[in-house]
């Protein structure tokens, strides 16, 4: 079964449009929870133009699925992660003025840093995914420094999918399968969506989890929240 984990970066990014506390992060979360998510997701960035570091430490007290941080490690990230001790932590080498993340980590050039990393979250009890480019040498990398799951950045898969959608899935294939082989478990997530998320779902069987939050949330000003989270679990059920 594969999971989904809905980001909810993008609600935060309408609180903060105006100061006050509408929507209220925390009561999507707990919905989100309500409505079907078996996770959520949050991606604190330095700047932080949506989601805060209070926010990450709000949510600590009211997820009750899975809970998983993501972000660029740098010191004050480690700190937070290490305070709140989520379910995951999910590393991803986006640079602080990046306006979203735009690609995976170079697991061979910063393996040392990686292993550090890490080491310092399993240490503490938190399992820790790297996140990757559909390359098998990045995968054969994040494995080598000891991570427990990778998760593919599925933006180029997302892009292509609407011209050739079997061009577009290959290297996810590939990856996905070097992942099986040498025991690394698999999430996957940006810009998957309605459109792409079930035949991305039926060509990878071996996919834990999908975080996703900007097109689901798109998706909900038309049909509710909770509609569209049903609406994406249906993508992800194989039966
Ligand atoms: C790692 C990843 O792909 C997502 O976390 C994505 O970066 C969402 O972040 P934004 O909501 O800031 O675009
Ligand atoms: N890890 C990907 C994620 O959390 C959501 O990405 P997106 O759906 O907002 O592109």
């Amino acid at each position: 079964m594969t999971r989904l984990s809905v980001n909810i970066n993008k609600i935060a990014t309408i609180r903060n449009a105006r100061g006050g506390n509408n929507p209220n992060l925390v009561q999507v979360a707990i919905d989100c929870e309500r409505f079907g998510a078996q996770g959520i997701t949050v991606h604190p960035r330095p700047d932080e133009r949506h989601i805060r570091y209070q926010d990450v430490l709000d949510l600590k007290d009211v997820v009750t699925t899975e809970f998983n941080i993501e972000g660029n490690p740098d010191d004050r990230f480690i700190e937070l992660v290490k305070r709140v001790k989520p379910d995951q932590v999910t590393l991803v080498p986006d640079a602080p003025d990046a306006i979203t993340s735009n690609a995976g980590w170079d697991t061979i050039r910063n393996a040392d840093h990686l292993r550090k990393l890490v080491d310092t979250f399993k240490s503490d009890g938190i399992r820790v995914s790297i996140f990757v480019d559909a390359d098998e040498r990045m995968v054969d990398g994040a494995k080598a420094v000891g991570t427990d799951r990778i998760e593919l950045y599925t933006e180029p898969y997302a892009t292509h999918y609407p011209d050739n959608q079997e061009a577009a899935i290959a290297p996810f294939v590939r990856a996905a399968q070097r992942a099986n082989e040498i025991g690394l478990d698999l999430n996957a997530g940006h810009d998957l969506s309605l459109e792409n998320l079930r035949y991305f779902n039926e060509q990878i069987p071996y996919l834990k989890e999908v975080s996703i939050g900007h097109a689901l949330i798109c998706d909900a000003l038309y049909f509710g929240l909770e509609n569209t989270i049903q609406m994406y679990l249906r993508c992800l059920n194989r039966d």
